[in-house]
């Protein structure tokens, strides 16, 4: 038996950021930024009004002044309209403000107030005056020409996306997300909506690993459901061009592990006892062509604890995500459980105020999958550990 830390930085050694690629922005989101952006100009990149309004000369704009409206400036306009004294620019939001102007008098602030007019009105009467620069929103103001607006390493969300294009690029190198191929084996099993036969289930690791590989960011390449025939692996494995294969079931002592017979001839595969429930059995290694391979027990919430575990934070360090565990927190136990002598435990649990207790009523059965969908967290109970006793505080890895 090795230890569950043990298996984890043998898989974490293995699984080497993927090469950068150069994608369109839209293409990026969630994926993490390999070079710093910097803005190409000044964001924002000319004086602009922040309001529908005229653009005064400060001075001129007294309460009651009368001022002419000698020029209209829309949001587009590529004019810079001359102001003498006493006049005044129509100017609607993100226009430049003419260089003449030094404050913009929203509409609310005029006698002629914001009725909805075609063209300007010949003059206005200011109402309230403007301190100086009201209501300009100035070149540069929230960043200057080269400045970094995105770190590299930044796993590219939205708002991101957005600071990218308004520093003028379509462009970015990111780290790609890993292609990941699903293999669930077992002649058992049957397409989950059809009526199993005595001794058929309905195949649902797949389901559960497709989900958590675009949960954790990266592609689902492609799925397959293999009867336990050593050949049909091999074919299927043969056939595969992905970063990383993840197999269930037939990772035992069985006589027809298929999956053990078939990726345990490798020569980089390798298959261990890990002291940890559920999740006991586990082959990791790289494939002939270079993809990770990992070839979990078959049992539905094994296949759910293993990936949590080894699998999730090697998809999230091929990526180049720097943070690659979920926060831990303490919570109290609101129920004793026992736990297995030797091994961490890995429970599924659900939370409740500042407690959990397991999610399912049998407790920690690796096969108690009607339940999973409960869990809300793992509560990680360390291998000296003989059982949980209520009111015990327990280190818990939320799911959400
Ligand atoms: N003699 C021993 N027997 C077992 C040991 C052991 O040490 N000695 N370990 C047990 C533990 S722990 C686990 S975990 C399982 C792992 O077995 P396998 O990886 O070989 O998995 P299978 O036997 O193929 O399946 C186990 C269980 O899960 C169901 N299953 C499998 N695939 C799916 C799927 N895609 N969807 C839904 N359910 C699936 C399968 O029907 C079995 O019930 O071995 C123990 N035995
Ligand atoms: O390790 Mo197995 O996953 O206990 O059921």
């Amino acid at each position: 038996m090795i230890d569950l830390e043990a298996h984890r930085a043998r898989v974490l050694a293995a699984a080497a950021q993927l090469p950068p690629v150069e994608l369109p922005l839209t293409d990026a989101l969630g994926l993490v930024l390999a070079e710093p952006i910097a803005t190409r100009w000044p964001v924002p990149l000319f004086d602009n009004s922040a309001m529908d309004g005229y653009a005064v000369r400060g001075a001129d704009a007294t309460e009651g002044a009368v001022l002419r409206v000698v020029a209209d400036v829309p949001a587009g306009s590529a004019d810079d309209p001359d102001l003498g004294p006493g006049e005044a620019a129509r100017i609607m939001t993100g226009a430049p403000v003419p260089s003449a102007a030094d404050a913009v008098v929203p509409l609310e602030a005029t006698a002629e107030g914001t009725e909805v007019r075609a063209t300007p009105p010949a003059q206005i009467t200011v109402t309230a005056e403007p301190k100086p620069g009201a209501h300009i929103r100035r070149e540069g103001e929230d960043a200057r020409a080269g400045t970094e607006v995105v770190a590299a390493g930044t796993r590219l969300g939205a708002r991101d996306l957005s600071s990218i294009a308004s520093a003028g690029h379509d462009r970015v190198r990111v780290v790609p997300a890993a292609r990941v191929a699903i293999i669930s084996t077992g002649s058992e099993l049957v397409p989950p909506g059809a009526t199993p036969q005595r001794g058929q289930i309905p195949e649902s690791n797949s389901v559960l690993l497709a989900g958590c590989v675009r949960e954790a960011g990266a592609e689902v390449a492609s799925v397959h459901i293999v009867p336990d025939d050593d050949d049909a692996l091999r074919a299927v494995v043969e056939g595969l061009d992905v970063d990383v294969v993840i197999l269930s079931g037939g990772a035992s002592v069985g006589s027809f592990d298929v999956v053990k017979s078939v990726l345990g001839e490798l020569p980089d595969v390798r298959f261990d006892k890990v002291a940890m429930q559920p999740g006991k059995p586990q082959g990791f290694g790289t494939l002939p062509g270079g993809a990770l391979a990992f070839c979990l027990p078959g049992n539905p919430v094994s296949v759910a604890v293993s990936f949590e575990m080894f699998v999730r934070p090697a998809l999230l360090q091929l990526a180049g995500v720097a943070q690659i565990d979920r926060p831990r927190v303490t919570r109290r136990a609101l129920a004793a459980w026992k736990t297995p002598v030797g091994r961490a435990q890995v429970l599924p649990v659900v939370l409740e105020g500042n407690g959990v207790r397991p999610s399912a009523r049998g407790g920690s059965g690796s096969h108690l999958v009607a339940s999973l969908g409960r869990a809300e967290a793992y509560a990680l109970i360390p291998a000296d550990v003989e059982r949980v006793e209520e009111g015990d505080d327990v280190i818990v890895m939320e799911l959400t």
